[in-house]
């Protein structure tokens, strides 16, 4: 197999060294040369796929849902949601490269066989996912962008949101879990302009899913003594 810095196939080269800080160990290697090959979702990137022609998703789903997880970390979450629901397929999507390997090592030690990867950006993604092609979506502790001069970088906004409203199935969820009280004001203010509806009480946030599974940028929050809030929304 190449290693080469152009070949698609490999797209942790690309990154490997050019975002800074992020240094992988030789097990996380490994695990990014063997098993992401076979993982990954193909197609994705600009330079696979320059004439950003849709994904054959039905092939993908072959009959099962497809449930989409941006920003997932180190994927905690998404394996557990792919272990308790084996009848899913799940696409998985994170431009941190250590993260996309701490989920292969999950996904190699767990047996786990119904999660894709895209290792890159959330928006190359919707490019070339069909209309109507989701059934849930998770966006956990997005970035949270603090400086207000940021807040437009933030992921509930309509650079993100209008695609992600196309892609998602009428009357599927959207969950978005922040710790961060001017996020939740945003969140609140730009995903129903997008064409969502809440279903919580906007001031009654605190109640996690009853399948929740803690995420790692959780456990930090929590251990900061800042409070999670649970938003679930119904696409239109
Ligand atoms: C604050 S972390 C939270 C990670 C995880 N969801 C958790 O709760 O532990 C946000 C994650 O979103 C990822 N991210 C940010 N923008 C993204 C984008 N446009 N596409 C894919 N992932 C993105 C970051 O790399 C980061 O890992």
């Amino acid at each position: 197999m190449s290693t080469s810095d152009k070949d698609p196939a490999t797209p942790w080269r690309n990154f490997y060294g050019r975002i800074k800080g992020q240094s992988l160990n030789a097990r996380q290697e490994q695990d990014l040369e063997d098993l992401l090959p076979s993982v990954r979702l193909p197609n994705v990137t600009r330079e696979e796929n320059p004439d950003r022609t849709l994904l054959d998703i039905e092939a993908l789903r072959d009959g099962n849902p497809v449930w989409l997880e941006v920003g997932f970390g180190s994927g905690e979450h998404l394996a557990h949601q792919a272990k308790a629901n084996p009848d899913v397929l799940f696409i998985g999507c994170e431009i941190y490269i250590n993260g996309v390997a701490a989920l292969l090592g999950k996904i190699r030690r767990e047996g786990i066989s119904n999660i894709v990867i895209h290792a890159g950006d959330a928006r190359d993604l919707f490019d070339v996912l069909p209309a109507n092609s989701l059934d849930k979506m998770f966006l956990l502790y997005p970035d949270p962008w603090p400086k207000a001069r940021h807040h437009r970088r933030r992921f509930v906004t309509p650079e993100h949101l209008d695609p992600l409203a196309e892609k998602l199935k009428p009357g599927k969820e959207f969950r978005v879990a922040t710790d961060i009280e001017d996020y939740v004001r945003q969140t609140l203010e730009e995903v129903p302009r997008a064409g969502f509806t809440l279903t919580e009480q906007p001031d009654d946030l605190g109640k996690a899913w009853d399948d929740w599974f803690s995420t790692r940028y959780e456990q930090k929050a929590l251990r900061e003594g800042r409070t999670p809030h649970y938003m679930t929304f119904i696409r239109n």
